[in-house]
């Protein structure tokens, strides 16, 4: 038997109509690109975000349409909202911060705008974001060996991966297989180095998820945060997708965190887009718990010599005109990229070595800012 095409896919689809009969869905211009792995097909329709629920049986016919075909194991169709240029996100972003509102602070302050409650997630104490303004400056590095590291200051963590585009938990903590279901859906997370771990790339195989559009990932998102048996964990640390853009925006939002780390590299764009992201946990009170400089400095292999051709010391500068904690350097070093790369990463493979000991020290400056923000109203932070 051939494989299956997208393009059999998309024949089959101009068989389903558009929503007012004329045309089909596929000259219409509404569907996605078509993923087909193993035999399963994604794609998303776009329809008018007022007609969503008018048109799911739109959707249960090119689903069906496509479950017909020969050679189809199953297929998995969204119905996504086209979001008008200038048009509010569907997830409006809450109104300004009050001069002392705090989403910490105990009770309401009388006259606080009303936000929907972000509801917590049972038996985990604290939840923390790891950001970055920019792609490739080591946000999952840094995040897996933050967990890594409060685990081994003696918390119970998990690491919730919630880059869907570009899972790489599985890689990082060398895990592979499918986490067993229990009973109503619940997942049972993976595990390993002592922490529980969640990630897409769990659930689908790679590539996957690159259609995806904004409505599945933030269902999937949410699957993964409250239908996962996560059990008492201490902390529970999000390796969010990089960037500022709206999906970042209304994951910040979504998620009941206590604070965000933000990773930089010393370079100035990368702070640049550093800042970006510092405003956005700001726009949805989130604490920023501070900023991480990765890649900081050289250490060479051989001599372990240490050179600073970075422009080390961007970040740090950056954090104290801005008035955030500074959490620390970490160096780029040979180790730390070989160990991730070999789902080994080097708070546990050396745990008593220089890399550690920094990685450590992050957590637990980490830990007290998550600390701080839960015990009190901890003071808002003033940027510009
Ligand atoms: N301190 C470091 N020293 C050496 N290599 C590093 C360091 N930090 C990260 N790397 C390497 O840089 C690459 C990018 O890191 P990582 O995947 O963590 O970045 P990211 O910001 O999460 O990227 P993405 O945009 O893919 O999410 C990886 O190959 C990683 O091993």
């Amino acid at each position: 038997m051939t494989a299956l095409t997208r393009d059999q896919v998309l024949e089959t689809l101009k068989t389903v109509r558009g929503p007012d009969l004329e045309r089909n869905i596929v000259e219409l211009g509404m569907v996605s690109d078509v993923f087909i792995s193993d035999g399963k097909v994604y794609f998303s329709i776009t329809v008018p975000a007022e007609r969503a629920r008018e048109l799911e049986p739109l959707r249960q016919a090119a689903e069906r349409a496509v479950k017909s075909m020969p050679g189809v194991k199953g297929a998995l169709v969204s119905l996504t909202a086209e979001k008008k240029p200038g048009a509010p996100s569907a997830a409006p972003a809450p109104a300004r911060p009050h001069a002392h509102g705090h989403p910490h602070a105990h009770g309401p302050a009388a006259g606080a705008p009303q936000r929907p409650a972000k509801q917590n997630i049972p038996g985990i104490s604290a939840i923390i974001a790891v950001a970055s303004g920019k792609g490739g400056v080591g946000k999952s590095t840094t995040a897996v060996n933050l967990a890594l590291a409060m685990k081994a200051n003696g918390l119970k963590v998990g690491i919730l991966d919630a880059d869907v585009y570009g899972p790489s938990m599985p890689r990082l903590l060398g895990i592979a297989g499918r986490p067993q279901q229990i009973e109503n859906r619940i997942i049972v997370p993976m595990e390993n180095y002592g922490i529980k771990a969640m990630s897409m790339g769990f659930l689908v195989d790679e590539g996957t998820a690159m259609i995806w559009r904004g409505p599945m990932v933030q269902s999937a998102l949410m699957q993964m945060l409250r239908e996962v048996a996560w059990g008492d964990l201490d902390v529970l640390v999000v390796d969010m997708p990089p960037g500022t853009g709206d999906a970042q925006l209304t994951m910040a939002q979504q998620v009941p965190l206590s604070g965000a780390v933000v990773v930089s590299t010393p370079q100035d764009l990368a702070l640049i887009d550093a800042r970006k992201g510092l405003n956005m946990f700001r726009k949805v009170e989130v604490p920023v718990l501070g900023i991480v400089e990765n890649m900081s400095y050289f250490i060479a292999p051989d001599t372990g010599a240490r050179y600073d051709i970075f422009g080390h010391g961007g970040a740090k500068a950056e954090a104290e005109k801005i008035g955030v904690p500074f959490l620390g350097e970490v160096p780029l070093t040979i180790a730390i990229r070989e160990t991730s790369d070999a789902g080994t990463p080097v708070v546990v493979s050396d745990p008593e070595g220089p890399q550690a000991r920094v990685y450590r020290e992050i957590a637990e400056k980490v830990w007290q800012g998550v600390q701080s923000a839960s015990g009190r109203a901890a003071p808002s932070i003033v940027f510009e």
